[in-house]
């Protein structure tokens, strides 16, 4: 009888250690899959996953507005692309193409930013050099089928594009590139001329002279503008327009201001996609503002690193003195009035603090 009590008692003992156990070790489990922040509990179990749950910093859209930025711990390395971004078309080869748009110019108002920028598409590929067909004697003489044969390779459902920044002022490039195409997309920078004029005398040596070369001395003895000087000549903008509208209708032009493009890249490259009639794909999400350097880089889909452009922009430019400034301004003012009059819209073109 005594031994009957006594393992009974003794199995209910054990019963009521076995209840506990199950519930250390099921609550145990529980905590492991929910990560709910006890030390080592979780991770020990399944591994430091916390990686993988992180949000990704772009949604499908690229909107950077939604990023969630976790500071601990670190992103995930892999690229937080929207995936499929591009397929190719099937059973096809790539093949190297004519260019489909050119950018036609002007040097130093952001041509380069813009081609890359571009290049960030999916559904374009660019030459990777400036292939100076239309402008050079030596590259026009070798044909067009070496022209060709420059270009990168692509599927037909892509676009080439290629800049040259001198195709727009040079006199056989219009009809040839009509020649060529005649549906040609025509995409041109510009910029205020005295700023462009800047950005290139920001090249000169800052103690030489030919940092001024634009002055001249006149008969009278006065200081004036030197009004053959090719980098002026360059940003008389309306002399080019009016050429090329013998050759392509001013809607398969499509001109745009090179410091909107610094300022914002976002809506001008998405005005460009929509002149290409390209798919709407860069956003937010391929553009990084870069505070030391004063203008946004590059995230391609394929990576998280924004990409900037080198040294040889964004190079300081020389500072002129009021009356250089008014006398340049002067000089662009009606060049540029005619311009706007045949662009139908207006850039913001006068005189600025700093340019
Ligand atoms: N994202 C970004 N990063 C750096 N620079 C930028 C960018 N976007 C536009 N720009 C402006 O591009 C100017 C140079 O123009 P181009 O590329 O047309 O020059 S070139 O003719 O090909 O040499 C260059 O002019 P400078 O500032 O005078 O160097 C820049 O103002």
């Amino acid at each position: 009888m005594i031994s009957t009590v006594l393992t009974s008692r003794k199995s209910k003992a054990i019963a009521v250690w076995c209840g506990i156990l199950l519930l250390v070790l099921c609550l145990h489990v529980y905590m492991s899959y929910q990560d709910v922040g006890v030390p080592g509990i979780g991770r020990r179990l399944y591994g430091d996953n916390s990686q993988f749950r992180d949000p990704p910093p772009y949604n499908q859209y690229g909107n950077a507005k939604t990023i969630k930025r976790p500071t601990e711990p670190k992103q995930p390395s892999t690229p937080a692309v929207p995936q499929k971004l591009y397929t190719p078309p099937d059973n096809e080869e790539k093949k190297q193409r004519f260019p489909r748009a050119l950018i036609v110019g002007t040097g130093k108002c952001g041509t380069r930013a813009l081609i890359d920028y571009l290049n960030m598409h999916p559904y374009v590929v660019t030459a990777k050099r400036e292939m100076h067909f239309f402008d050079r004697d030596e590259n026009w003489s070798r044909g067009v089928n070496w022209y060709k044969s420059q270009m990168p390779y692509s599927y037909s459902d892509q676009m080439t594009i290629e800049k040259s920044p001198s195709y727009v002022e040079h006199p056989r490039t219009p009809s040839a590139v009509k020649q060529m195409d005649k549906d040609m997309f025509i995409l041109w920078v510009v910029k205020d001329p005295v700023v462009r004029l800047m950005s290139v005398m920001a090249l000169q040596d800052e103690n030489s002279n030919l940092r001024h070369a634009y002055l001249e001395y006149g008969r009278d003895g006065k200081l004036g503008i030197r009004k053959d000087y090719y980098p002026l000549w360059r940003g008389e903008y309306v002399i080019h327009l009016r050429r090329w509208l013998r050759y392509f209708p001013l809607s398969q032009i499509h001109v745009l201001d090179g410091t909107d493009l610094v300022k914002d890249p976002i809506t001008q490259i998405q005005n460009v996609e929509s002149f290409l009639q390209l798919q709407p794909l860069l956003g937010p999400r391929n553009f990084y503002y870069n505070a030391s350097k004063g203008f946004y880089c590059m995230v391609p889909f394929s990576t998280t690193t924004p990409q900037c452009l080198g040294s040889s922009k964004g190079r300081k430019h020389p500072v002129i003195n009021e009356t250089v400034k008014t006398m340049l301004y002067d000089f662009f003012r009606p060049y540029n009035e005619q311009f706007f009059k045949l662009l139908g819209k207006r850039f913001n073109w006068e005189p600025k603090d700093r340019i």
